[in-house]
């Protein structure tokens, strides 16, 4: 167990009815790291992601961020933990009404007492650092593009400059081109900010590009996590299927030599 570790989830079981999602699930994160979440569907990433910052309360376990209960805090110290991550969910999740530059200062406006003109100057900053024009500042969500979309929910998260940014699937639905830039974002903004990013994702290409570790999620639990290397060794079906089949082998950057007999 690591003792830098940010995010520590321990012992958590999830249900819905009869559903358990999860049973038993362990997993840190370190700080700075950018870790990739990954695992069939419907095995529970986002449910995982939203455990984790407190939207769904676990049936049992422990899930500790920055050393402090997420489920224990009250109001007030759950609160302030909010301040401190950022969460770009599915499809950026923007409020259609509101402007790209409304929908950065939704946050601040929750969460900090500052003037008008100096909440809109640092939306706009954010808007900047995500690549977007500043004239996308005005546009509604439905006059930009997916890629748009996902920068302005990007931009979002990271409206209160937390420490750590949770994304889930950034690059879904992304021409591989675009989902390319929005990995190298992700990257730019990590180390630039020194942000620790947690990030579901079914992209191999992301994996690849820009995972310190990633954590497979697999029969309830985190089955393994570690980094590329040691993925590409574990002996578990789905895994190996994951790893090692034709899209993998499509997004490895350099193709391995093939071993003789
Ligand atoms: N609010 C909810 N109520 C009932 N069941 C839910 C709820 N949220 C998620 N589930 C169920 O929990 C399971 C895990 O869902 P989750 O969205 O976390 O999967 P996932 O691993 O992120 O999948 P995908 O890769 O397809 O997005 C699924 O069976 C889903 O139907």
């Amino acid at each position: 167990m690591s003792d830098d570790a940010i995010i520590r989830v321990r012992g958590l079981v999830t249900r819905f009815g009869a559903t358990l999602v999860h049973d038993g699930l362990d997993l840190d994160v370190k700080r700075g790291e950018i870790i990739g979440v990954v695992g069939g569907s419907g095995t529970g990433k986002s449910v995982l992601l939203r455990s984790i910052v407190g939207l769904l309360k676990p049936a049992e376990g422990q899930i500790d961020v920055f050393g402090q209960s997420v489920r224990d805090s009250d109001a007030d110290d759950y609160r302030a933990l909010r301040r401190r991550w950022g969460v770009m969910f599915q499809d950026g999740a923007l409020f259609s009404s509101l402007s790209v530059r409304q929908n950065v200062e939704a946050p601040m406006r929750e969460q900090l007492d500052l003037d008008d003109d100096l909440r809109a100057l640092l939306a706009g900053i954010k808007v900047r650092m995500v690549g977007l024009p500043d004239k996308a500042q005005d546009n509604y969500p439905s006059e930009l593009s997916g890629g748009m979309r996902k920068r302005a929910g990007f931009a979002r998260a990271i409206a209160l400059d937390p420490e750590i940014v949770f994304l889930d699937e950034p690059t879904a639905g992304l021409d591989p081109i675009g989902a390319a830039a929005f990995d190298t974002l992700i990257k730019q903004l990590q180390s630039s900010l020194g942000l620790t990013v947690f990030l579901v994702t079914h992209d191999l290409d992301s994996l690849h590009a820009i995972c310190d570790r990633i954590a497979v999620l697999a029969d309830k639990k985190v089955l393994a996590v570690g980094t590329m290397q040691e993925m590409l060794a574990l002996d578990h079906p789905w895994v190996h299927e994951y790893f090692h089949g034709p899209r993998a082998r499509a997004a490895t950057p350099v193709a391995k030599p093939k071993e003789t007999e």
